[in-house]
Protein backbone atom coordinates (compact mmCIF):
# COMPACT_ATOMS: atom_id res chain seq x y z
CA UNK A 1 0.00 0.00 0.00
CA UNK A 2 2.98 2.29 0.86
CA UNK A 3 4.50 1.22 -2.15
CA UNK A 4 0.95 2.12 -4.66
CA UNK A 5 1.15 5.64 -2.28
CA UNK A 6 4.18 6.76 -2.94
CA UNK A 7 4.33 5.66 -6.56
CA UNK A 8 1.24 7.16 -7.75
CA UNK A 9 0.69 9.53 -10.89
CA UNK A 10 -1.34 11.91 -12.42
CA UNK A 11 -1.03 12.45 -16.15
CA UNK A 12 -2.53 14.65 -17.42
CA UNK A 13 -1.04 14.69 -21.04
CA UNK A 14 0.51 11.98 -22.46
CA UNK A 15 4.17 13.17 -22.02
CA UNK A 16 3.50 14.55 -19.01
CA UNK A 17 3.78 13.07 -15.01
CA UNK A 18 2.53 14.34 -11.90
CA UNK A 19 3.75 13.16 -8.76
CA UNK A 20 2.02 14.00 -5.05
CA UNK A 21 5.55 15.74 -4.56
CA UNK A 22 6.54 18.35 -6.02
CA UNK A 23 3.60 18.91 -8.67
CA UNK A 24 0.18 17.81 -7.23
CA UNK A 25 0.90 19.60 -3.64
CA UNK A 26 2.48 22.64 -5.50
CA UNK A 27 -0.65 22.58 -7.81
CA UNK A 28 -2.51 22.40 -4.82
CA UNK A 29 -0.30 25.26 -2.97
CA UNK A 30 -0.59 27.65 -5.73
CA UNK A 31 -3.18 27.45 -8.42
CA UNK A 32 -6.16 29.39 -7.72
CA UNK A 33 -8.07 27.71 -10.71
CA UNK A 34 -10.82 26.20 -9.35
CA UNK A 35 -11.22 23.62 -12.15
CA UNK A 36 -7.66 22.57 -12.09
CA UNK A 37 -7.44 22.34 -8.47
CA UNK A 38 -10.80 20.03 -8.83
CA UNK A 39 -8.41 17.94 -11.76
CA UNK A 40 -5.97 17.50 -9.35
CA UNK A 41 -7.59 16.84 -5.97
CA UNK A 42 -9.54 14.51 -8.01
CA UNK A 43 -7.25 12.48 -9.79
CA UNK A 44 -4.76 12.17 -6.44
CA UNK A 45 -8.05 10.51 -4.77
CA UNK A 46 -8.96 8.51 -7.14
CA UNK A 47 -5.27 7.40 -8.51
CA UNK A 48 -3.66 6.84 -4.53
CA UNK A 49 -7.11 5.81 -2.95
CA UNK A 50 -9.10 3.60 -5.01
CA UNK A 51 -6.55 0.51 -5.61
CA UNK A 52 -5.22 0.39 -1.99
CA UNK A 53 -8.99 -0.04 -0.63
CA UNK A 54 -9.20 -3.76 -0.57
CA UNK A 55 -5.72 -4.36 0.63
CA UNK A 56 -6.50 -2.15 3.34
CA UNK A 57 -9.57 -3.65 4.06
CA UNK A 58 -7.32 -7.20 4.88
CA UNK A 59 -4.95 -5.14 6.91
CA UNK A 60 -7.42 -4.50 9.46
CA UNK A 61 -7.99 -8.08 9.75
CA UNK A 62 -4.57 -9.04 9.79
CA UNK A 63 -3.56 -6.07 12.64
CA UNK A 64 -6.45 -7.04 14.38
CA UNK A 65 -5.40 -10.77 14.67
CA UNK A 66 -2.30 -9.61 16.57
CA UNK A 67 -3.43 -6.63 18.54
CA UNK A 68 -5.75 -9.49 20.04
CA UNK A 69 -2.59 -12.01 19.91
CA UNK A 70 -1.45 -8.62 22.50
CA UNK A 71 -4.25 -8.68 24.46
CA UNK A 72 -6.33 -5.93 22.77
CA UNK A 73 -9.54 -6.10 21.90
CA UNK A 74 -8.37 -4.51 18.33
CA UNK A 75 -5.74 -2.48 17.23
CA UNK A 76 -7.59 0.94 17.78
CA UNK A 77 -7.17 -0.20 21.46
CA UNK A 78 -3.30 -1.10 21.45
CA UNK A 79 -2.43 2.25 19.92
CA UNK A 80 -4.45 4.07 22.24
CA UNK A 81 -2.49 2.29 24.88
CA UNK A 82 0.31 4.18 24.19
CA UNK A 83 -1.13 7.29 26.14
CA UNK A 84 -1.36 5.17 29.66
CA UNK A 85 -5.17 6.95 30.23
CA UNK A 86 -8.62 5.57 30.82
CA UNK A 87 -10.36 8.59 29.78
CA UNK A 88 -8.54 8.93 26.65
CA UNK A 89 -11.39 9.43 24.45
CA UNK A 90 -13.61 11.62 26.87
CA UNK A 91 -10.29 13.51 27.18
CA UNK A 92 -9.78 14.06 23.76
CA UNK A 93 -13.43 15.03 22.64
CA UNK A 94 -13.15 17.55 25.55
CA UNK A 95 -9.98 19.08 24.44
CA UNK A 96 -10.97 19.27 20.96
CA UNK A 97 -14.92 21.19 22.30
CA UNK A 98 -12.11 23.79 24.35
CA UNK A 99 -10.79 24.95 20.46
CA UNK A 100 -13.42 24.62 18.45
CA UNK A 101 -14.73 27.86 18.92
CA UNK A 102 -11.62 29.55 17.47
CA UNK A 103 -11.98 26.93 14.72
CA UNK A 104 -15.75 28.04 13.93
CA UNK A 105 -14.47 31.93 13.56
CA UNK A 106 -11.30 30.85 11.18
CA UNK A 107 -13.32 28.78 9.49
CA UNK A 108 -16.20 31.65 8.69
CA UNK A 109 -13.26 34.29 7.79
CA UNK A 110 -11.54 31.87 5.59
CA UNK A 111 -14.98 31.11 3.74
CA UNK A 112 -15.93 34.56 3.24
CA UNK A 113 -12.40 35.24 1.49
CA UNK A 114 -12.72 32.01 -0.80
CA UNK A 115 -16.13 33.51 -1.57
CA UNK A 116 -14.76 36.67 -2.46
CA UNK A 117 -12.74 34.52 -4.50
CA UNK A 118 -14.58 31.60 -6.18
CA UNK A 119 -18.24 33.48 -5.68
CA UNK A 120 -21.67 31.82 -4.82
CA UNK A 121 -21.91 29.15 -6.93
CA UNK A 122 -18.71 27.29 -5.85
CA UNK A 123 -18.68 28.58 -2.13
CA UNK A 124 -22.08 28.53 0.47
CA UNK A 125 -21.51 30.67 2.87
CA UNK A 126 -23.62 28.49 5.47
CA UNK A 127 -22.24 25.38 4.02
CA UNK A 128 -18.87 23.37 4.43
CA UNK A 129 -15.53 24.30 2.01
CA UNK A 130 -14.83 22.14 -1.31
CA UNK A 131 -11.83 20.33 0.21
CA UNK A 132 -9.78 21.35 -3.12
CA UNK A 133 -9.89 25.12 -2.17
CA UNK A 134 -7.85 24.88 1.13
CA UNK A 135 -4.28 25.13 -0.30
CA UNK A 136 -3.45 21.50 0.58
CA UNK A 137 -4.15 18.12 -0.54
CA UNK A 138 -6.37 17.15 2.50
CA UNK A 139 -7.04 20.81 3.66
CA UNK A 140 -5.46 19.82 6.67
CA UNK A 141 -3.23 23.00 6.46
CA UNK A 142 -4.61 26.69 5.14
CA UNK A 143 -0.88 28.11 5.13
CA UNK A 144 -1.01 28.51 1.61
CA UNK A 145 -4.20 30.91 1.73
CA UNK A 146 -2.42 32.99 3.87
CA UNK A 147 -1.35 35.85 0.95
CA UNK A 148 -4.77 35.90 -0.16
CA UNK A 149 -5.82 36.91 3.49
CA UNK A 150 -3.61 39.09 5.26
CA UNK A 151 -5.41 41.11 7.45
CA UNK A 152 -2.60 43.99 7.13
CA UNK A 153 -0.92 43.71 3.75
CA UNK A 154 0.61 46.83 4.06
CA UNK A 155 3.15 45.05 6.72
CA UNK A 156 6.36 42.86 6.10
CA UNK A 157 4.92 39.72 4.19
CA UNK A 158 5.25 36.92 6.44
CA UNK A 159 6.10 33.86 3.82
CA UNK A 160 9.64 33.61 3.24
CA UNK A 161 9.22 31.35 0.61
CA UNK A 162 11.00 33.48 -1.71
CA UNK A 163 14.02 35.06 -0.15
CA UNK A 164 15.12 31.46 0.81
CA UNK A 165 15.07 31.16 -2.93
CA UNK A 166 16.32 34.78 -3.44
CA UNK A 167 19.54 33.77 -1.04
CA UNK A 168 20.11 30.74 -3.19
CA UNK A 169 19.14 28.13 0.11
CA UNK A 170 19.19 24.48 -0.65
CA UNK A 171 18.01 21.40 1.33
CA UNK A 172 21.52 21.21 3.31
CA UNK A 173 21.24 24.48 4.40
CA UNK A 174 17.91 24.31 5.79
CA UNK A 175 18.99 21.59 7.76
CA UNK A 176 22.02 23.27 8.99
CA UNK A 177 19.75 26.05 10.05
CA UNK A 178 17.79 24.42 11.43
CA UNK A 179 20.60 21.91 13.62
CA UNK A 180 21.88 25.35 14.40
CA UNK A 181 19.12 26.57 16.03
CA UNK A 182 18.70 23.25 18.57
CA UNK A 183 22.73 23.38 18.79
CA UNK A 184 21.76 27.60 20.09
CA UNK A 185 19.87 25.75 23.10
CA UNK A 186 22.50 23.70 24.24
CA UNK A 187 20.77 20.97 22.77
CA UNK A 188 23.11 18.04 20.58
CA UNK A 189 24.09 18.52 16.89
CA UNK A 190 23.99 16.08 14.18
CA UNK A 191 26.35 13.00 14.33
CA UNK A 192 28.83 13.05 11.00
CA UNK A 193 26.71 9.79 10.31
CA UNK A 194 23.51 11.90 10.20
CA UNK A 195 24.86 13.84 7.18
CA UNK A 196 26.60 10.63 5.60
CA UNK A 197 23.23 8.91 5.63
CA UNK A 198 20.19 10.85 5.02
CA UNK A 199 18.31 11.66 2.01
CA UNK A 200 17.35 15.26 1.85
CA UNK A 201 16.14 15.71 -1.49
CA UNK A 202 14.07 13.68 -4.08
CA UNK A 203 16.51 11.03 -5.62
CA UNK A 204 16.66 11.44 -9.69
CA UNK A 205 17.17 7.69 -10.25
CA UNK A 206 14.91 5.75 -8.17
CA UNK A 207 11.23 6.25 -6.70
CA UNK A 208 11.23 6.72 -2.78
CA UNK A 209 8.88 6.95 -0.39
CA UNK A 210 8.80 11.08 -0.09
CA UNK A 211 6.72 11.79 2.82
CA UNK A 212 9.10 12.83 5.64
CA UNK A 213 10.63 10.63 7.95
CA UNK A 214 13.09 10.38 10.65
CA UNK A 215 14.73 6.89 12.14
CA UNK A 216 16.95 5.34 14.42
CA UNK A 217 19.33 2.47 13.86
CA UNK A 218 19.28 1.77 16.93
CA UNK A 219 22.63 1.17 16.83
CA UNK A 220 23.53 4.98 19.12
CA UNK A 221 25.23 6.24 16.24
CA UNK A 222 23.14 6.23 13.23
CA UNK A 223 19.94 8.65 12.82
CA UNK A 224 18.83 9.63 9.21
CA UNK A 225 15.98 11.72 7.86
CA UNK A 226 14.20 10.79 5.04
CA UNK A 227 12.76 14.27 2.55
CA UNK A 228 12.25 15.37 -0.82
CA UNK A 229 12.91 18.81 0.33
CA UNK A 230 12.22 22.02 -1.32
CA UNK A 231 13.22 25.25 -0.93
CA UNK A 232 9.80 26.66 0.69
CA UNK A 233 9.23 28.06 4.41
CA UNK A 234 6.59 25.40 4.35
CA UNK A 235 9.38 22.85 4.19
CA UNK A 236 11.67 24.55 6.66
CA UNK A 237 8.54 23.85 9.19
CA UNK A 238 8.51 19.79 8.50
CA UNK A 239 12.74 20.23 8.65
CA UNK A 240 12.19 21.26 12.20
CA UNK A 241 9.54 18.47 12.86
CA UNK A 242 11.73 15.99 10.91
CA UNK A 243 14.95 17.27 13.46
CA UNK A 244 12.87 17.21 16.95
CA UNK A 245 12.55 13.97 15.97
CA UNK A 246 16.15 13.13 15.73
CA UNK A 247 16.93 15.25 18.69
CA UNK A 248 15.11 12.81 20.57
CA UNK A 249 16.73 9.97 19.48
CA UNK A 250 20.17 11.51 20.05
CA UNK A 251 18.97 12.15 23.91
CA UNK A 252 17.51 9.15 24.59
CA UNK A 253 20.14 7.06 23.04
CA UNK A 254 21.70 5.80 25.83
CA UNK A 255 17.96 4.46 27.52
CA UNK A 256 17.79 0.99 27.41
CA UNK A 257 16.20 0.25 23.93
CA UNK A 258 12.76 -0.21 25.57
CA UNK A 259 12.90 3.07 26.70
CA UNK A 260 13.85 4.63 23.21
CA UNK A 261 10.64 6.29 22.51
CA UNK A 262 8.83 9.48 23.42
CA UNK A 263 7.31 9.61 26.99
CA UNK A 264 4.17 9.43 24.91
CA UNK A 265 3.89 9.63 20.86
CA UNK A 266 2.50 13.15 20.77
CA UNK A 267 6.07 14.53 22.43
CA UNK A 268 7.98 12.39 19.67
CA UNK A 269 6.04 14.54 17.18
CA UNK A 270 5.78 18.16 19.25
CA UNK A 271 9.98 18.63 20.06
CA UNK A 272 10.56 20.25 16.24
CA UNK A 273 7.37 22.06 16.20
CA UNK A 274 8.22 23.92 19.54
CA UNK A 275 10.83 25.42 17.73
CA UNK A 276 9.09 26.37 14.93
CA UNK A 277 7.10 28.26 16.59
CA UNK A 278 10.25 30.30 17.82
CA UNK A 279 12.04 30.54 14.09
CA UNK A 280 8.42 31.59 12.64
CA UNK A 281 8.38 34.46 14.20
CA UNK A 282 9.48 38.01 12.33
CA UNK A 283 11.71 38.71 14.96
CA UNK A 284 13.55 36.03 14.28
CA UNK A 285 13.07 35.53 10.67
CA UNK A 286 15.04 39.15 10.71
CA UNK A 287 17.76 37.78 12.86
CA UNK A 288 18.70 34.63 10.12
CA UNK A 289 18.26 37.68 7.77
CA UNK A 290 15.11 36.02 5.76
CA UNK A 291 13.13 39.62 6.69
CA UNK A 292 14.47 42.44 5.70
CA UNK A 293 12.31 44.94 8.00
CA UNK A 294 10.23 43.66 11.17
CA UNK A 295 7.53 45.66 12.42
CA UNK A 296 6.14 44.90 16.29
CA UNK A 297 2.51 46.36 16.20
CA UNK A 298 -0.67 44.91 16.85
CA UNK A 299 -1.64 44.89 13.13
CA UNK A 300 2.04 43.30 12.32
CA UNK A 301 1.09 40.75 15.32
CA UNK A 302 -2.23 40.06 13.58
CA UNK A 303 -1.26 38.97 10.27
CA UNK A 304 1.61 36.71 11.98
CA UNK A 305 -1.19 35.06 14.46
CA UNK A 306 -3.46 34.37 11.38
CA UNK A 307 -0.68 32.66 9.08
CA UNK A 308 0.02 30.90 12.42
CA UNK A 309 -3.38 29.64 13.29
CA UNK A 310 -3.80 28.85 9.31
CA UNK A 311 -1.03 26.20 10.38
CA UNK A 312 -1.89 25.19 13.34
CA UNK A 313 -5.64 25.60 14.46
CA UNK A 314 -6.93 24.67 11.01
CA UNK A 315 -5.00 20.98 11.22
CA UNK A 316 -7.12 20.43 14.58
CA UNK A 317 -10.08 18.93 13.60
CA UNK A 318 -7.82 16.96 10.69
CA UNK A 319 -5.72 15.98 13.23
CA UNK A 320 -8.37 14.47 15.46
CA UNK A 321 -10.94 12.85 12.62
CA UNK A 322 -8.14 10.62 11.03
CA UNK A 323 -7.85 8.38 13.94
CA UNK A 324 -11.33 8.76 14.93
CA UNK A 325 -12.12 7.43 11.20
CA UNK A 326 -9.53 4.65 12.18
CA UNK A 327 -10.81 3.20 15.78
CA UNK A 328 -14.22 2.55 14.58
CA UNK A 329 -12.57 0.74 11.69
CA UNK A 330 -10.16 -1.21 13.36
CA UNK A 331 -13.40 -2.05 15.71
CA UNK A 332 -15.70 -3.22 13.20
CA UNK A 333 -18.12 -0.53 13.22
CA UNK A 334 -17.41 0.57 10.41
CA UNK A 335 -17.00 -1.83 8.26
CA UNK A 336 -15.33 -1.69 4.50
CA UNK A 337 -18.93 -0.84 2.75
CA UNK A 338 -18.88 2.32 4.68
CA UNK A 339 -15.05 3.14 4.43
CA UNK A 340 -15.49 6.03 2.26
CA UNK A 341 -19.13 7.54 3.38
CA UNK A 342 -17.85 7.24 7.33
CA UNK A 343 -14.69 9.32 6.16
CA UNK A 344 -16.74 11.96 4.42
CA UNK A 345 -18.87 12.39 7.39
CA UNK A 346 -16.52 13.28 9.93
CA UNK A 347 -14.44 15.34 7.08
CA UNK A 348 -17.90 17.62 7.06
CA UNK A 349 -18.26 17.25 10.64
CA UNK A 350 -15.04 18.69 12.27
CA UNK A 351 -13.33 20.32 9.36
CA UNK A 352 -16.61 21.80 7.44
CA UNK A 353 -15.42 20.67 4.32
CA UNK A 354 -17.20 18.75 1.64
CA UNK A 355 -15.71 16.21 -1.47
CA UNK A 356 -15.88 19.24 -4.50
CA UNK A 357 -17.29 16.32 -6.66
CA UNK A 358 -19.78 13.17 -5.65
CA UNK A 359 -17.69 10.55 -3.80
CA UNK A 360 -19.09 6.73 -3.58
CA UNK A 361 -17.73 3.78 -2.02
CA UNK A 362 -15.91 2.51 -5.22
CA UNK A 363 -13.43 5.61 -3.67
CA UNK A 364 -11.62 5.10 -0.63
CA UNK A 365 -10.52 9.20 0.15
CA UNK A 366 -9.09 7.88 3.09
CA UNK A 367 -6.22 6.36 1.19
CA UNK A 368 -5.05 9.24 -0.35
CA UNK A 369 -3.11 10.18 2.76
CA UNK A 370 -0.20 8.61 3.97
CA UNK A 371 -0.95 7.69 7.25
CA UNK A 372 -3.43 5.27 5.99
CA UNK A 373 -2.09 3.06 3.78
CA UNK A 374 1.15 3.31 5.61
CA UNK A 375 -0.74 2.39 8.49
CA UNK A 376 0.59 5.28 10.71
CA UNK A 377 -1.04 6.51 13.68
CA UNK A 378 -2.76 9.99 13.76
CA UNK A 379 -3.95 11.29 16.79
CA UNK A 380 -0.40 11.47 18.20
CA UNK A 381 -0.62 15.12 15.40
CA UNK A 382 -3.44 16.51 17.66
CA UNK A 383 -2.19 16.02 20.73
CA UNK A 384 1.39 17.03 19.86
CA UNK A 385 -0.46 20.45 17.94
CA UNK A 386 -1.82 21.28 21.78
CA UNK A 387 1.00 20.10 24.20
CA UNK A 388 3.57 22.41 21.58
CA UNK A 389 2.23 25.57 23.08
CA UNK A 390 2.37 24.46 26.70
CA UNK A 391 6.09 23.90 26.10
CA UNK A 392 6.46 27.11 24.15
CA UNK A 393 4.82 28.74 27.14
CA UNK A 394 7.13 27.16 29.86
CA UNK A 395 10.05 27.43 27.92
CA UNK A 396 9.36 31.09 27.24
CA UNK A 397 8.99 31.58 31.04
CA UNK A 398 12.59 30.35 31.53
CA UNK A 399 14.09 32.53 28.32
CA UNK A 400 12.69 35.36 30.40
CA UNK A 401 10.85 36.12 27.12
CA UNK A 402 8.63 38.73 28.48
CA UNK A 403 6.02 40.24 25.96
CA UNK A 404 3.23 38.45 24.41
CA UNK A 405 3.06 34.24 23.99
CA UNK A 406 3.14 34.70 20.02
CA UNK A 407 6.14 36.91 19.70
CA UNK A 408 8.78 34.76 21.93
CA UNK A 409 11.38 33.57 20.55
CA UNK A 410 13.68 31.10 22.72
CA UNK A 411 16.48 31.25 19.88
CA UNK A 412 20.14 30.33 22.20
CA UNK A 413 18.22 30.26 25.35
CA UNK A 414 19.89 27.62 27.25
CA UNK A 415 17.91 27.51 30.11
CA UNK A 416 14.90 26.47 27.87
CA UNK A 417 17.19 23.77 25.97
CA UNK A 418 18.21 22.75 29.76
CA UNK A 419 14.03 21.93 30.05
CA UNK A 420 13.54 19.87 27.23
CA UNK A 421 16.81 18.16 27.55
CA UNK A 422 15.81 16.12 30.67
CA UNK A 423 12.43 15.81 28.87
CA UNK A 424 14.30 13.98 26.01
CA UNK A 425 16.79 12.66 27.94
CA UNK A 426 13.32 10.37 29.86
CA UNK A 427 12.56 8.83 26.73
CA UNK A 428 9.51 6.49 27.98
CA UNK A 429 11.23 5.63 30.93
CA UNK A 430 8.85 7.46 33.03
CA UNK A 431 5.15 7.72 32.68
CA UNK A 432 4.19 10.81 30.08
CA UNK A 433 2.56 12.64 33.00
CA UNK A 434 5.20 13.10 35.28
CA UNK A 435 7.81 13.98 32.81
CA UNK A 436 5.00 17.01 31.82
CA UNK A 437 5.02 17.66 35.22
CA UNK A 438 8.57 17.94 36.13
CA UNK A 439 9.07 19.97 32.80
CA UNK A 440 6.37 22.98 33.04
CA UNK A 441 4.82 21.99 35.97
CA UNK A 442 1.49 20.59 35.22
CA UNK A 443 0.40 16.72 34.48
CA UNK A 444 -2.53 17.36 32.24
CA UNK A 445 -2.43 18.03 28.02
CA UNK A 446 -4.52 21.12 27.81
CA UNK A 447 -5.43 23.64 25.38
CA UNK A 448 -4.97 26.55 28.22
CA UNK A 449 -1.48 27.88 26.59
CA UNK A 450 -2.89 27.56 23.08
CA UNK A 451 -5.98 29.70 23.37
CA UNK A 452 -3.56 32.29 25.72
CA UNK A 453 -1.16 32.52 22.75
CA UNK A 454 -4.16 33.09 19.98
CA UNK A 455 -6.39 35.63 22.25
CA UNK A 456 -5.16 38.51 20.06
CA UNK A 457 -6.43 37.06 17.28
CA UNK A 458 -9.64 35.21 18.98
CA UNK A 459 -10.67 38.73 19.31
CA UNK A 460 -9.94 40.01 15.97
CA UNK A 461 -11.80 36.92 14.46
CA UNK A 462 -15.00 37.05 16.37
CA UNK A 463 -15.13 40.90 14.99
CA UNK A 464 -14.51 40.14 11.71
CA UNK A 465 -16.92 36.72 11.84
CA UNK A 466 -19.71 38.70 14.01
CA UNK A 467 -21.82 38.61 10.86
CA UNK A 468 -20.94 35.60 9.65
CA UNK A 469 -23.23 32.05 10.54
CA UNK A 470 -20.69 30.06 12.32
CA UNK A 471 -20.32 26.06 11.12
CA UNK A 472 -21.77 24.55 8.23
CA UNK A 473 -25.80 24.10 8.96
CA UNK A 474 -26.18 23.43 4.98
CA UNK A 475 -24.50 20.21 5.85
CA UNK A 476 -25.52 18.32 2.50
CA UNK A 477 -24.52 21.12 0.41
CA UNK A 478 -22.12 20.15 -2.31
CA UNK A 479 -20.52 22.75 -5.46
CA UNK A 480 -21.64 22.30 -8.85
CA UNK A 481 -19.35 20.35 -10.71
CA UNK A 482 -17.93 22.96 -13.36
CA UNK A 483 -18.84 22.41 -16.89
O1 LIG B 1 3.49 13.04 8.81
C1 LIG B 1 4.02 14.06 9.22
C2 LIG B 1 5.55 14.17 9.30
C3 LIG B 1 6.16 12.77 9.19
C4 LIG B 1 6.63 12.18 10.57
O2 LIG B 1 7.79 12.84 10.99
O3 LIG B 1 5.63 12.39 11.56
C5 LIG B 1 6.93 10.64 10.41
C6 LIG B 1 5.74 9.85 9.87
C7 LIG B 1 6.15 8.42 9.71
C8 LIG B 1 5.96 7.50 10.77
C9 LIG B 1 6.37 6.17 10.63
C10 LIG B 1 6.98 5.75 9.44
C11 LIG B 1 7.17 6.68 8.40
C12 LIG B 1 6.77 8.00 8.55
N1 LIG B 1 7.24 10.15 11.76
C13 LIG B 1 8.52 9.85 12.09
O4 LIG B 1 9.47 9.94 11.33
C14 LIG B 1 8.70 9.40 13.49
C15 LIG B 1 9.95 9.49 14.10
C16 LIG B 1 10.11 9.09 15.42
C17 LIG B 1 9.04 8.58 16.14
C18 LIG B 1 7.80 8.48 15.53
C19 LIG B 1 7.63 8.90 14.21
N2 LIG B 1 3.30 15.14 9.61
C20 LIG B 1 1.87 15.02 9.60
C21 LIG B 1 1.20 16.07 10.48
C22 LIG B 1 1.64 17.41 10.10
C23 LIG B 1 1.21 18.12 9.03
N3 LIG B 1 1.81 19.34 9.02
C24 LIG B 1 2.62 19.44 10.06
C25 LIG B 1 3.43 20.47 10.50
C26 LIG B 1 4.18 20.27 11.62
C27 LIG B 1 4.09 19.05 12.32
C28 LIG B 1 3.29 17.99 11.87
C29 LIG B 1 2.56 18.23 10.76
C30 LIG B 1 1.34 15.13 8.15
O5 LIG B 1 2.15 15.44 7.26
O6 LIG B 1 0.16 14.89 7.97
ZN1 LIG C 1 6.74 13.45 13.05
Amino acid sequence: MENIYSTSKVCPLPNVTWNLEPELSEILAKSRSYKKLLFAWESWHNVSGVPVKGYYSRLVELSNQASQGDGFNDTGASWRSLYETETFQEDLERLYKTIEPLYLNLHAFVRRKLYNIYGPKYINLKGPIPAHLLGNMWAQLWNNLYEMMVPFPAKPFLDVTDEMVRQGYNATHMFRVAEEFFTSLGLKEMPPEFWEGSMLVKPEDREVVCHASAWDFHNRRDFRIKQCTTVSMEDLSTVHHEMGHIQYYLQYKDQPVGFRDGANPGFHEAIGDVMSLSVSTPKHLHEINLLESVTSDSESDLNFLLKTALETIAFLPFGYLVDLWRWDVFNGNTPPEKYNSAWWNLRTKYQGICPPTRRTEEHFDAGAKYHIPGNTPYIRYFVSFILRFQFHEKLCEVANQTGPLHTCDIYRSTEAGAILKKVLEAGSSRPWPDVLQEAIGTREINATSLLKYFDPLTKWLEEQTANETLGWPDLDWVPPVPE
